[in-house]
């Protein structure tokens, strides 16, 4: 029994595994599967958290790495038996210019895969997006849909656009032949907006109400319902996708997942207040304070006011045409997928996953009362 279970000890690679989600995930393997002899954990940026993972019983590597690096990405995969590739620029601010995005999103995930067939790595979960389906550009909502809901999915933004590239090649190579001439097996794990410990736009949104005396002000209204999903929830999900991907890899091998768990549908200002409620903050309004026009206005103002101060200063401000006509939209999945094809439940319970967020949010900012 013992040198079976030592037999089956797997490798595990996460790249982005310093990052909001990555750091979940990395935890939750080492919690939640047995079968884990050695965890990689690969970034840009190594935490400082990584050292006290070091101590237990499994091995983990820190790897300093960058995925737009062939050479760096293939000598992190060679030898692991599954990679959850999380890494990527996340970037709806125009922070980084689009070329760069392409270049993390498409060109590192491409690399990873093509560790992957070099290697002979036959296991790949990919952390898609929501954004890959929409909100699209057009407005229209997506309410509660399902994989397979029908939704017209046209992209301009780099960030979806990158992701999208990117999930699809993730998708299409699943079949294909790695090193040692045995299929690789693909899937697409697409959360929407994440929240929970780590999720810096919450802090960011708790920083504007403090400096504004402890008031938000209703932007959006409250019926465009935004889905939301627990990272600890997301975590689990990508961990049970790359436990399951070998015995199921004729059910799972080239599908994609919308990641969800029991979180209420709101609008994201709604949302944020779950939490933001418990530290203090008040939301002013129970419609919008400022007609739709001028906010309209207001997001095409800062994204000039971007582009003239680019060579100078880097002026990227929560409000831009493109995350107005995100956060304006509403997109809500409601499906069983995952559950019917791995298994999946969530591992925290919106009451859970709420006490934890509001717990971070207060030490994370000082706020305990
Ligand atoms: N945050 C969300 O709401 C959300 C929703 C859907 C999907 N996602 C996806 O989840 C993944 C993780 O997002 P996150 O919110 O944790 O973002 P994050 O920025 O916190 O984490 C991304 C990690 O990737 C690393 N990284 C970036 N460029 C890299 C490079 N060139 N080489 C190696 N590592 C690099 C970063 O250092 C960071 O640690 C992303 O792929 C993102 O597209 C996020
Ligand atoms: C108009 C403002 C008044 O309060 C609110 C602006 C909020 C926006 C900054 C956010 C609204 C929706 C967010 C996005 C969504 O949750 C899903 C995402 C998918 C993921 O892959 C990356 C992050 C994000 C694009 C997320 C970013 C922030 C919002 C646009």
């Amino acid at each position: 029994m013992a040198d079976s279970a030592q037999a089956q000890k797997l490798v595990y690679l996460v790249t982005g595994g310093c990052g909001f989600l990555g750091e979940h995930v990395v935890r939750m393997l080492l919690q939640r599967e047995p079968r884990l002899g050695e965890l990689r954990v690969f970034d840009r940026h190594l935490g400082p958290w990584l050292e006290e993972l070091k101590t237990g019983p499994v091995r983990v590597t820190a790897i300093q790495g960058d995925v737009t690096q062939a050479h760096e990405v293939a000598a992190a995969v060679a030898g692991a038996h599954v990679v959850i590739h999380t890494a990527g620029l996340v970037d709806v601010f125009g922070r980084a210019s689009p070329e760069t995005i392409h270049e993390v999103n498409v060109q590192g995930t491409r690399n990873v895969i093509e560790a992957c067939v070099q290697t002979g790595t036959r296991f790949l979960v990919y952390t898609s997006s929501m954004e890959v389906v929409g909100p699209n550009t057009k407005g229209h909502p997506f309410y509660r849909g399902n994989e397979d809901t029908p939704y017209e999915a046209v992209h301009r933004h780099p960030y979806p656009c990158s992701k999208a590239l990117a999930e699809w090649l993730v998708l299409e190579a699943n079949g294909r032949k790695v090193r040692g001439g045995l299929p690789l097996v693909t899937c697409a794990l697409r959360p929407t907006g994440i929240y929970g410990e780590g999720h810096q736009i919450m802090r960011d949104f708790y920083r504007q109400g403090l400096r504004l005396g402890g008031w938000l002000f209703r932007a959006i209204p409250a019926s465009v319902e935004h889905g939301r999903v627990y990272v600890g929830n997301v975590a689990w999900m990508h961990v049970l996708a790359a436990r399951e991907l070998e015995q199921r890899a004729a059910l799972m091998g080239g599908q994609v997942y919308f990641c969800y768990d029991g979180s209420p549908y709101k609008s994201y200002e709604d949302f944020n207040m779950e939490f933001l409620g418990p530290c203090g903050l008040r939301l002013v309004g129970a419609r919008p304070l400022l007609p739709y026009w001028l906010l309209v206005f207001l997001a095409a103002l800062n994204a000039l006011l971007q582009w003239l101060l680019r060579p100078l200063v880097l002026y990227a401000p929560l409000l831009n045409p493109y995350t107005l006509a995100v956060a304006n939209t509403t997109f809500t999945v409601s499906t069983d997928k995952a559950q019917r094809h791995f298994g999946y439940e969530p591992l925290f319970s919106w009451e859970d996953s709420r006490t934890r967020t509001i717990l971070w949010v207060q030490a994370a900012t000082g706020s305990a009362q």
